[in-house]
């Protein structure tokens, strides 16, 4: 067997904010699940979006089989495992739910072992991604320190760095950045740091929303450039966005303060999976002001065509950039009159 790598991993949280620790080394399950290379990729995506708190692939050599990958996945304790694998294939477009094995770890610190993986990285030249437990390499650069042990958003996937290389070329200084499917909310701190006058990121995930506030603290980020808000809603469609306080009206003026916000963005990033792209087409889109770039990541390269197919009623001057395999498509927002803004039919 040959192990491709980490994909990625997320730490036990309770909702009040901060790690917790004895949680760590609770009992867990450790599952394998069998699916066909293409789809290993995305599939672990999805496992982490769907509740799992790591994935990692292991490929079979020379099988003969078409489903020789594995992915070994970790979820704790109160996760359903079953409900979280159906619903992940389901959402990347499998027709079937993959062969799966479970079992049941003894507690142990697992997020420490999974840590000893991440090291930092260096995205582009002048722009670094550490994690919290490493030096910095470089004091002059831009430095991302991340905790990746709470959300997606390692920095690692290249569907992160594709998007983090969009706004290093697109940051010039004072640029409004909406960050849609925030996670780790590396890009949105990312872009700050970079020079954007502001980011707001939503997630439909609450442990992505606290993790966002722990590396927005990390990174010493002024409370008025960056801020992070759950999305609530029936199926990943929005219905209201809310600011993690516990005061009710605080909750209601965040909502509001969002909506208002619509069409005002310079910059709209969305790096989730292919059918929250295709299902929010139109509500990504809707933050954007007419001019400002859209990037869309978090896709296969095969998958490019029907996400260019779907948004170019909304988009001129479509660009693609890959690496290892995963897309992402950037373009300048039309102006509203030249769209049709009813959605099409998929
Ligand atoms: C692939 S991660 C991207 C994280 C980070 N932006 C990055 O580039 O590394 C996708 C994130 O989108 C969130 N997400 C998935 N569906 C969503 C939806 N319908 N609305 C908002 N966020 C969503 C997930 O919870 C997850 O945190």
């Amino acid at each position: 067997m040959k192990r491709r790598g980490a994909r990625g991993f997320r730490a036990l949280e309770t909702e009040a904010e901060g790690t917790a620790s004895s949680a760590l080394f609770s009992p867990y399950s450790s599952v394998r699940i069998r699916c066909e290379k293409h789809a290993a990729d995305t599939l672990s995506e999805a496992l982490l979006c769907f509740g799992a708190s790591s994935a990692s692939m292991d490929e079979v050599d020379n099988s003969v089989d078409l489903d020789n990958t594995w992915i070994t996945s970790i979820f704790t304790d109160d996760q359903d495992v079953n409900a979280c694998i159906s619903h992940a294939a389901d959402s990347i477009g499998l027709s079937y739910t993959p062969k799966y094995e479970i079992s049941t770890g003894k507690p142990c610190d697992w997020v420490a072992n999974v840590q000893e993986t991440f090291h930092p990285i260096e995205v582009t030249r002048g722009l670094w991604i550490i994690p919290k437990w490493r030096t910095p390499v470089d004091l002059q650069a831009i430095n991302i320190i991340l905790d990746p042990g709470l959300a997606f958003g390692t920095g690692e996937h290249p569907t992160t760095k594709l998007c983090l290389l969009l706004l290093h070329g697109l940051i010039r200084g004072g640029e409004r950045l909406f960050d849609y499917g925030t996670g780790s909310g590396v890009l949105g701190i990312a872009a700050v740091k970079m020079g954007a006058a502001f980011s707001v990121g939503i997630d439909i995930d609450l442990q992505a929303i606290i993790s966002a506030r722990q590396n927005i603290a990390l990174n010493e980020i002024d409370s008025n450039k960056m801020s992070v808000y759950l999305v609530r809603g029936e199926k990943g469609l929005p219905t209201r966005y809310e600011s993690t306080s516990k005061n009710p009206e605080e909750r209601t003026s965040a909502n509001l303060e969002l909506i208002d916000a619509k069409q005002s963005f310079d910059i709209v990033i969305a790096n989730i999976l292919l059918n929250p792209l295709l299902d929010l087409a139109e509500e990504i889109v809707s933050f954007a002001r007419p001019g400002a770039v859209i990037g869309l990541s978090g896709i296969l390269s095969e998958q490019v065509k029907q996400i260019k197919e779907l948004y170019s009623m909304y988009l001129d001057n479509i660009s693609i950039s890959e690496i290892d395999g995963w897309a992402c498509l950037h373009g300048t927002r039309k102006r509203i009159d030249d769209e049709t803004m009813s959605q099409p039919k998929r």
